[in-house]
């Protein structure tokens, strides 16, 4: 039987696109596009998925990457993420993606933002998902690059959600994007940044403050300022927090040691992820399923993580009422 944390309706708000390519598919794609690969094999590159902190990741993140070329690449790297992701109670996402490693392989930056879109409209007429994209900037490239990016898609900010900032945190702090994010949100999109993943407690009040973001990605570090986490109580600023992501990416030694329920002791709004599931050992259900194996809250607790994905989310009003009743009415028979 299936386990309930699959069945669980929810949405995700923190997931790389790029994050869901999987070593099978890096294969396809490179033969699809004519390319040669540095990996031997795909146990090659599963091998190399313990990673020792973010840099490593992104590292291979960005090598696997090089492999998505065309319109057709991108949709069928979102198709697969939401057929997955379907099957694990995912009922709304905004989608994280990273412009900039393409358009430096030259990689027009529409063909990502058509080939994402057109499968999240297939996944809506089928499943009735609904959600959309969230165009990161690479936070170590320069600040023009990102200037750049955002000026090349000026004229359909309607088809984004709002942007993000991501890739190695330390030592590109958020005041380098103040001016980005204040046009951003200028043109109407919406503003979350990864933050306090490596980074200081700092690097989260630097996004609040001057990129004026409405959630933060991860923020886990949050938790060594405690005027910082009343803030975020008080606020009760969506924390976008990955399970699975951060004892891969060695933040944590075990599961047991995720500071996940000091922050909802905390009484911060807390909710879970998969950040990239091919890299970090899970899909959304998978990480619900960790946490709850892990902590042992019960089905009426991990129904609260869903519900505060709808409260996080960017979704309308009555998305989320219809959300909300999806979430009651499991509820009612698993609680
Ligand atoms: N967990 C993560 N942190 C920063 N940048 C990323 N890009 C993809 N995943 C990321
Ligand atoms: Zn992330």
């Amino acid at each position: 039987m299936t386990n309930a944390m699959y069945t669980l309706p929810k949405a995700e708000l923190h997931l790389h696109i790029e994050g869901t390519l999987e070593p099978e598919m890096v294969f396809a794609l490179a033969e699809r596009n004519g390319m040669e690969l540095p990996f031997a094999s795909v146990d090659d590159i599963r091998s190399r998925l313990d990673f020792t902190s973010l840099q490593p990741f992104l590292d291979l993140y960005f090598e696997c990457g090089a492999v998505l070329r065309t319109q057709q690449d991108f949709h069928d790297l979102a198709a697969a993420y939401l057929t997955r992701a379907h099957e694990q109670g995912l009922r709304h996402v905004e989608m994280f993606f990273d412009p900039q490693g393409h358009t430096a392989r030259g990689v027009p930056v529409d063909a990502v933002i058509d080939g994402l879109l057109s499968a999240l409209a297939e996944a809506h007429e089928e499943w009735g998902i609904t959600g959309g994209l969230i165009m990161c900037f690479l936070r170590d490239l320069p600040v023009e690059s990102a200037f750049a990016l955002l000026d090349s898609v000026a004229h359909r900010v309607d088809d984004l959600i709002g942007v993000g900032l991501d890739s190695t945190e330390v030592g590109y702090p958020p005041e380098l994007f103040e001016q980005v994010y204040a046009h951003a949100r200028g043109l109407g999109l919406h503003a979350v940044a990864h933050a306090g993943e490596e980074g200081g407690p700092e690097y989260v009040s630097g996004s609040l403050d001057l990129l004026k973001v409405e959630r933060v990605d991860h923020g886990i570090r949050s938790l060594e300022d405690p005027e910082l986490v009343e803030r975020l109580r008080a606020a009760q600023v969506p924390m976008t927090v990955c399970p699975l992501s951060t004892v891969r990416l060695a933040g944590v030694p075990t599961m047991a040691d995720h500071p996940l329920p000091r922050m909802i002791e905390a009484g911060l709004l807390v909710t879970i992820n998969s950040d990239d599931p091919s890299y970090f050992g899970g899909y959304v259900g998978d990480n619900y399923l960790a946490i709850q194996q892990t902590f042992g809250y019960d089905n009426l607790a991990m129904a609260g993580f869903a519900l505060n994905s709808v409260t996080a989310s960017f979704a309308s009003d009555a998305r989320k009422d219809e959300l909300r009743e999806e979430i009651a009415a499991w509820g009612k028979k698993h609680g």
